[in-house]
């Protein structure tokens, strides 16, 4: 169950070819960039670019915001190609609750650099860095991510809905619902 009072959030999946050969929608011809989150929330662990949505912001306004704070690159709203949501649930925590809508662009304006939250992180989509990330991840990023290079790739990938569900430790995980080919909808109220 995804809670009424879940926090909107956005993720935002910058793609660039990885050099690799192979077939167009091949995820392996793909690199993702993450970052080692240096501050707060996660902190220690890779995640996926990305942050609150602020009051008054529509979701890409958030997340072309949060990826210049993050890591210093401008992402043109017509670059960005809207996969699904994810909902992260937190039932020994309910005020850390999270429903965030994901994108994927594979063009942006400037040099990804750090900044004082995220060290950027470039990792081929065959190659991700399970281990230093949340245990969910493993549950959920490679599937969004093989969207992600379906949606760069010109395709229409189904949209996509996940709740992943933490235990008690608000770390390891308890379930992982998927949902595919929904209408993509707004986990939360618009601006
Ligand atoms: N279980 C989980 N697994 C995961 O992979 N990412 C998670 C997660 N739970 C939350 N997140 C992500 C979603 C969101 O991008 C991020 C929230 O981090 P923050 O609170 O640092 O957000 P902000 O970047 O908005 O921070 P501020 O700018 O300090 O408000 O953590």
């Amino acid at each position: 169950m995804s809670s009424m009072t879940a926090a909107p959030v956005v993720l935002c999946f910058l793609l660039r070819p990885s050099g690799a050969s192979g077939l167009e929608g091949d995820p392996a011809l793909w690199d993702v960039l993450l970052g080692l989150k240096k501050r707060g929330f996660g902190q220690g662990k890779v995640v996926a670019i990305g942050g609150h949505v602020e009051a008054g912001e529509t979701p890409e306004e958030a997340l072309q915001r949060e990826v210049w704070e993050e890591v210093d690159v401008v992402v043109p709203q017509e670059a960005l190609a809207k996969l699904g949501t994810v909902r992260f649930v937190f039932p020994a925590q309910p005020s850390w609750d999270m429903n965030s809508v994901v994108y994927a662009a594979d063009r942006w304006e400037g040099e990804v650099s750090p900044s004082e939250e995220i060290s950027p992180e470039w990792h081929g989509l065959d190659g991700l860095p399970f281990r230093r990330m949340w245990p969910d991840a493993g549950h959920w990023l490679e599937e969004a991510l093989t969207r992600a290079a379906q949606a760069v790739s010109g395709g229409s990938p189904e949209p996509f809905d996940v709740t992943v569900t933490l235990a008690d430790d608000n770390h390891a995980v308890a379930g992982v619902e998927w949902t595919f080919g929904g209408p993509c909808a707004e986990p939360f109220p618009a601006a």
